[in-house]
């Protein structure tokens, strides 16, 4: 039998040629607006589909029983697992596919005003529409809304698209129909994800692309192979691109293996052009399973700054400038007001500049894991800190480490904030861990690598909890999505340490984007949007309300900066509002009086932890630890 699953469209000398004889299902009356006058001037087009009254009508080859039959036969078969007839099928080869998930590819997929229609299009208002998936302009759905220039095309979607869709689909249609134009211009993507939402069914893209469009000008509608990891289906590797060819139609069953992106469009001159949207099904879809598992907590060691540290840290700078107190009162207006701020030149240049320069000595023997499911995290490279496998031999690295992860650096953030970064002491956390089953908690990390601890004996040394402590890599197509762990916890601080991106200019992406998730109608109004900057600390405040995402890193980056990566680090430390606090609150309930005296007298340390809420200046920073110390001994 011949091979049915794969190969490359082909041309229509392949098709029966019985298949190009039959006529137009329907013929159309014209209509005095809009598209029907224009196409008064395409009488040739219309001549040639053998109907002069014809607007936009599917290629009659599309429209023959024989091609009908065989595509839903052929499509039936792979989804009962059964082997159809060879001859039957025959007229489907070329247009129909199966691998990565069931799509359908016919060229030259209208007869009529094409030209007028792509016209018509681009009279439209396009919108701009930029989110964590996305980067295009769209029309308004045009099949409502008194877009009465296109009525004759929604019409010919309607009532001979859809039915014909639903023929050779095997599928109950309703009539509702979406219909929008889509533009794409230099730089502009959507990034993969399966289309599914409510009774959306079956998906179509038409393409009305300047016929020169290839390969080099990007823009491809790409498939995504698929894989099922602990029950849920995630995207893997591009498995096929398809060139958005004028006058094409490509056809989908969305379902939650269907994982396709736009390419970024790399053509400064081309727009991608579309008639794009959904015919729905009777029934609504099963609802997508959301899967974003929360990482276990970290708890990063804290440690004295040491004179090293205290040469190299913000800190110590700005006491020695004069406008510093200025500079964090304006650091507090902007977390005020929008949830984050961006503290520039966070540590001096001679040390920022050895830095980078062991990054980029380094960076191609580190172990980067790749995120997994780009259809839920994104997609980049990154390392967790707290993994045995990250190399010690990264001093620099190390002191920066060192230094966010000493006392008077998180007690800068928490004033900057005017919250508090949940810490503990070790032994105390022991003991939490062992009261509540320590699966939710990583072993304490040492991530800034061997250093001296805030005191003598194990049982001393204090920890700061951390919900990441990440070093991540950015190349161009690199992006993340909105993330929901924080509605897992009750509040974190987010630290986003940016590094080599001096060229990292605002029309890249890259930018750290903070949204209000009850943010009505879904608006996409951002609370703020940070660019990253090197040797730049963003702050972000997020509690269960806000998610952030990290924008698109567009073709820009690298053709700006020759192919190079940039770098972040990335930690999320849990304030007091947070989970250990909330946890051991909901646990100290749960404890019986005669469990176990010691555990009381840890659940009044913990409120006196919270209770102490001053802020300790700058420079002074034993005083929040050491005070707590303090009561803990009494
Ligand atoms: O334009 C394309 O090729 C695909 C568009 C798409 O995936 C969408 O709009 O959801
Ligand atoms: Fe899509």
């Amino acid at each position: 039998m011949a091979k049915l699953e794969e190969g490359s469209p082909i041309s229509f000398d392949n098709i029966s040629p019985t298949c190009s004889k039959n006529s137009i299902a329907s013929a159309r009356a014209e209509d005095e607006n809009g598209l029907a006058k224009r196409m008064k001037t395409e009488t040739a087009t219309a001549v040639a589909t053998g109907n002069p009254n014809a607007l936009l009508s599917i290629n009659p080859i599309y429209t023959t029983e024989a091609l009908k039959t065989a595509v839903s036969v052929l499509l039936k078969a792979w989804k009962d697992g059964t082997t159809p007839s060879a001859a039957v099928v025959q007229p489907a080869l070329g247009f129909v596919f199966r691998k990565p998930f069931p799509h359908l590819v016919f060229p030259d997929f209208f007869h009529g005003p094409i030209d007028s229609v792509e016209e018509e299009l681009l009279r439209q208002k396009f919108t701009p529409l930029s989110t964590d998936l996305l980067q295009l302009s769209q029309t308004k759905e045009l099949s409502r809304d008194g877009v009465f220039e296109f009525a004759d095309v929604t019409d010919t979607f309607r009532n001979e698209v859809r039915p014909w869709v639903a023929t050779i689909t095997n599928t109950e249609l309703k009539e509702e129909l979406d219909i929008r134009g889509a533009k794409y211009t230099y730089t502009d993507h959507l990034v993969c994800h399966d289309d599914r939402l409510t009774t959306r069914k079956i998906a179509y893209v038409y393409y009305l692309t300047d016929p020169s469009w290839s390969e080099e000008d990007g823009g491809t509608l790409d498939l995504f192979e698929s894989s099922c990891v602990n029950d849920v289906v995630v995207p893997g590797a591009i498995e096929k691109s398809i060139l958005p060819t004028r006058n094409s139609m490509v056809l989908f069953v969305v379902g939650d293996d269907s994982f396709h992106q736009v390419r970024e469009v790399l053509s400064t001159r081309k727009a991608r052009l579309s008639l794009t949207g959904w015919f729905h099904a009777t029934t609504p879809s099963v609802p997508r399973t959301e899967f974003q598992p929360h990482a276990p907590f970290l708890h990063l060691e804290l440690f004295e700054a040491g004179k090293d540290d205290m040469v190299n840290c913000f800190l110590a700078r700005d006491e020695a400038d004069a406008y510093s107190m200025a500079r964090k009162k304006a650091l507090k207006k902007d977390m005020t007001r929008y949830h984050g701020c961006t503290v520039r030149n966070l540590l001096k240049d001679s040390f920022y500049q050895s830095l980078t320069d062991e990054l980029r000595a380094k960076e191609a023997t580190l172990p980067w894991s790749e995120t997994t499911n780009r259809n839920q995290d994104g997609c980049l490279k990154y390392i967790d800190i707290n993994t045995p496998k990250w190399p010690k031999d990264m001093p620099v690295f190390g002191q920066l480490l060192r230094i966010m992860q000493t006392e008077c650096f998180l007690n800068s953030i928490n004033e900057i904030t005017s919250t508090r970064i949940s810490v503990m002491p070790l032994d105390k956390l022991n003991k939490f861990a062992a009261l509540i089953g320590s699966k939710n908690f990583s072993s304490l990390t040492n991530g800034a690598g061997s250093g001296a601890s805030a005191g003598d004996t194990p049982d001393e040394r204090w920890v700061a909890e951390a919900a990441r402590c990440r070093l991540e890599k950015f190349e161009s197509g690199d992006y993340s999505l909105k993330t929901y762990e924080a509605a897992q916890v009750d509040e974190v601080i987010d630290l986003f340490y940016y590094m080599d991106c001096d060229l990292l200019e605002p029309d890249c992406g890259g930018a750290v984007v903070v949204m209000d998730i009850n943010d009505p109608n879904d608006e996409w109004d951002p609370i703020i949007s940070m660019d990253g900057e090197s040797n730049g600390l963003m702050v972000v405040r997020r509690d269960r309300d806000h998610v952030f995402f990290t924008e698109y890193v567009n073709h820009r980056w690298a053709r700006r900066n020759g192919g190079r990566p940039f770098y972040r680090l990335w930690i999320s430390y849990s304030t007091e509002a947070g989970p250990i606090n909330s946890q051991a609150a909901k646990n100290a309930s749960r404890l019986s009086p005669s469990e176990d005296e010691d555990e009381d007298e840890d659940e009044d340390d913990e409120d006196e932890v919270s209770d102490d809420s001053d802020l300790v200046e700058p420079g002074d920073h034993d005083a929040a630890l050491s005070s707590s110390d303090g009561e803990e001994d009494q």
